[in-house]
């Protein structure tokens, strides 16, 4: 993997879980941006892959002059290496043209170089593409990038056992949730589509084992049946997890859920659907900006989507470290 040099000063530590900072005043609108270079980093193992959409994209931005190249990923973890390499090589802007975990690896690549990140949603539930408002349009998609509107998000960070210091931008899980990530396997996601998820949740809440996890929030005790932590309002695509979470704000919803075993699944689930969660009893939402949660054995770790690695993990948050294309109304 390419080492990019690292930014101006050090590094930021995830932030430590006895510090509660406020949230810091709405930040100030971005100067919009005039990308005339654009690398698109193509997953094309991603989702129902809509090569239509992608082309489509590519040649409206051609068609408005800017110059376009597509660099296609070989393997997992390739978009970080493609996105790290991008810094230094001219371009402006850097597109993501994948899922949520696409998504991830760029942003993970790109993180410290000031190149900003635009989508092109070709995954399986497309959460972060839900948050911001982003159709799988092409037209929509190429007028965004050319009206050149960013907003500055705060990413999350995790280390964990097998993570080392990663970014996520939407939200974090463990428990019952990163077990049907793990569970998942890129074949039933290709053959099945959404439906991978539903039914591997199926088999999952007979089979899963349901172990209590400690959870340090800014260095109070809780305990939960399953994790949540949410930097964006959405999962599992257009729906709400966290009402109150906002990119912007360099601040995390954490959802606690108290309760294990199949039934409470089902009910979770079903809250999710119909937007109901946050308003469930055995249901908490905690802001916080440092997180501990610990299991009594190692359990897996998803990350946008991915599995990241397992538990025990810590997670902070950093203010406005990324520029993202965002629609207009957003
Ligand atoms: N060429 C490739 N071959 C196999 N796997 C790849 C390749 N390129 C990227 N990957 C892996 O594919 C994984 C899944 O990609 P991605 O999340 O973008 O699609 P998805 O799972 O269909 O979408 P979503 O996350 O929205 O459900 C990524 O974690 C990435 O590591």
């Amino acid at each position: 993997m390419t080492a990019r040099p690292a930014p101006a000063g050090p590094r930021p530590a995830v932030t430590s879980p006895a510090v509660t900072r406020p949230a810091p005043p709405a930040a100030a609108p971005e100067a919009p941006l005039d990308a005339r270079r654009i690398l698109v980093i193509h997953n094309p193992t991603a989702g129902w892959r809509r090569p239509q959409l992608l082309r489509d994209l590519v040649s409206a931005l051609r068609a408005a002059g800017r110059e376009v190249e597509v660099m296609p990923t070989a393997h997992p973890g390739h978009a970080v290496e493609l996105a790290l390499a991008a810094s230094g090589q001219g371009w402006d802007l850097v597109v993501a043209a994948g899922g949520d975990g696409t998504i991830n690896e760029v942003l993970n690549g790109l993180y410290g170089s000031n190149l900003p990140l635009a989508l092109c949603p070709l995954g399986t539930a497309n959460v972060l593409a839900h948050e911001i408002g982003l159709r799988p349009d092409a037209d929509r998609l190429a007028a965004a990038i050319l009206a050149g509107r960013t907003a500055a998000v705060a990413v999350g960070w995790c280390n964990g056992q097998g993570i080392a210091d990663r970014a996520f931008v939407q939200m974090l899980g463990v428990g019952f949730d990163a077990q049907v990530v793990a569970d998942v396997s890129r074949g039933l996601k290709r053959r099945l589509g959404r439906w991978a998820y539903v039914l591997m949740s199926l088999r999952a809440a007979l089979r899963y084992h349901y172990p209590e996890f400690e959870v340090r929030l800014d260095g109070v005790a809780h305990r939960a049946c399953s994790v949540i932590v949410a930097n964006g309002r959405h999962y599992g695509g257009p729906y709400v997890s966290a009402p109150a979470a906002d990119l912007r704000r360099p601040e995390l919803q954490v959802c606690l859920f108290h309760r294990g075993g199949p039934l409470y699944v089902a009910r979770y689930g079903l809250a999710l659907l119909t937007g109901r969660l946050s308003r469930l009893r055995d249901v908490s939402i905690h802001a916080a900006t440092g997180i501990e949660i610990k299991a009594p054995a190692g359990e897996p770790v998803q990350g946008d989507g991915d599995t990241f690695g397992s538990t025990p993990v810590s997670v902070g948050v950093r203010a406005g470290r990324q520029l993202l294309v965002v629609p207009e109304g957003n």
